[in-house]
């Protein structure tokens, strides 16, 4: 058991966009992907320092010496730098990189948030499907690597359904690449019920990119791709947009800040209609102009709402999806008949995707017309839904009564790290 009631704890929750860790209720560090530089092999003054890094081949073979520095952290991305590589921290299958794992902390607890790994408690956010490997790993890694007090790991659905003060409830959590409904039942996310697809944020960014660049035949230009000078001819005020060159610029890194004009566009001008769409509905959608950081000027009209309706209609891509209303009543349908009634009037918003205005009401108008008849339905969101696992954390591992559910230093010396499996169930 540990009992570290005076140590502040310090929560974890580590996402395929976005990764947010923090001290209690008060800091909260929020940095983007991991990303590392290839080094050149003249002298650099930005790379000085750098220490040279381990590389295997896909294989796992082939270990050579390469120059390359990891680096982490938003506030980095913004700087362009040549061959800079952008690497996602997570595989395809949902897999945590441990290669990156080390300097990510590195940087958000020791460098950012000033902590001491050695003497504080460490909870991390996991994915509401079971995966005992993974979590073996990350203990393992966390008490050899850092030599942590305690740890505990606990399902994202779970502390998303404590932030919103309820211990019962489905989670709809949206975030960049998938979409999970869980039913969470006294603090148990069920296992058998999750339902999951890979429909997210990013899918949502990149749909629209495509459509800029080959209907709209509009160029998205990178932030570092050009400069603008203020000037003011004969009383007319505007800007010169000149191009800059962007040779040796990485296709991942180059590809990564497109997206990012992308998704400023998205989260700016979208919305979820109220009802479903048709021809006629989508010529009532009031149009707008928005422009692009470089000053092209794009009309938005019906495609404001036919984005984002993809989240609730079946999807040619996605075998077995109807929509996130009808993942929500599936799941429901799953669980045990005496807690049904409890989820359906508990469903709870989490993750940046479901920020769109009109998301909650869209569910909360949809989810009756497929449930069962004479039951009520109540969708709940919270405007921090973006970190309520996060946010859920914080509150749990700050009760007075959680303090003993840590897995200890102790606990795992004698055990081994299979001890999380019961600790953290
Ligand atoms: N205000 C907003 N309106 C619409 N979408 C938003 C808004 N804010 C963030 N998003 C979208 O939310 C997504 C990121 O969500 P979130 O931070 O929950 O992801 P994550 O937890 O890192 O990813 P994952 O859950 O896949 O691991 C991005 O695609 C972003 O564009």
């Amino acid at each position: 058991m540990y009992c570290g009631d005076d140590v502040s704890s310090c929560v974890i929750d580590i996402g395929s966009y976005q990764t947010r860790a923090g001290i209690q209720m008060h800091v909260i560090y929020i940095f983007n992907r991991v990303f590392w530089r290839r080094l050149s092999s003249k002298c650099d003054p930005i790379t000085n320092g750098d220490q040279d890094v381990e590389m295997v081949d896909a294989e796992g073979e082939n270990k050579s010496r390469s120059s390359k520095r990891l680096v982490v952290g938003s506030a980095e991305l913004n700087y362009k730098r040549d061959n800079m590589e952008i690497q996602p921290l997570f595989s395809d299958q949902g897999i945590l990189n441990f290669d990156f794992i080390e300097d990510i902390l590195n940087k958000s607890l020791i460098d950012n948030l000033m902590i001491n790994p050695k003497e504080t408690p460490l909870l991390f956010t996991e994915q509401a499907l079971h995966n005992k490997e993974a979590r073996i790993k990350l203990t393992e890694f966390m008490f050899e690597k850092y030599q942590v007090p305690a740890i505990f790991i606990c399902k994202a659905p779970v502390l998303a359904s404590f932030a919103c003060g309820r211990s019962t409830a489905i989670i709809v959590d949206s975030g960049s690449k998938t979409t999970y409904a869980t039913p969470v039942h006294d603090g148990y996310a069920l296992q058998k019920c999750i339902i999951k697809y890979d429909i997210g944020g990013q899918q949502l960014t990149s749909d629209l990119r495509t459509w800029l660049e080959n209907d709209r035949k509009i160029e998205v230009i990178p932030r570092f791709g050009f400069k603008k000078k203020f000037q003011n001819i004969n009383g007319v005020e505007n800007f010169e947009v000149s191009r800059l060159d962007i040779d040796g610029v990485h296709p991942s890194y180059l590809n990564w800040a497109k997206d990012e004009v992308v998704r400023e566009l998205k989260e700016e001008m979208f919305y979820v209609s109220e009802d479903q769409i048709d021809d006629r509905s989508l010529e009532t959608i009031k149009g707008l102009n928005y422009e692009l950081p470089d000053g092209q000027s794009i009309n938005l009209q019906g495609e404001r709402v036919s984005f984002t309706e993809k989240m609730f209609v079946p999807n040619e891509k996605l075998p077995g999806f109807t929509g996130i209303q009808h993942m929500i009543v599936e799941s429901i349908g799953k669980s045990d008949i005496d807690i049904r009634r409890d989820l359906f009037q508990n469903v709870i918003l989490s993750g940046g995707n479901t920020l769109f205005k009109g998301f909650l009401e869209r569910l909360q108008r949809q989810i009756p017309e497929i449930s069962p008849q004479n039951v009520k339905v109540k969708v709940i969101s919270s405007n921090e839904r973006k970190f309520s696992p996060w946010v859920g954390g914080s509150i749990l591992s700050s009760l007075g009564s959680f303090q003993q559910m840590w897995m200890s230093r102790q606990e795992y010396e004698e055990h081994g790290s299979i001890m999380i499996e019961r600790k953290c169930p």
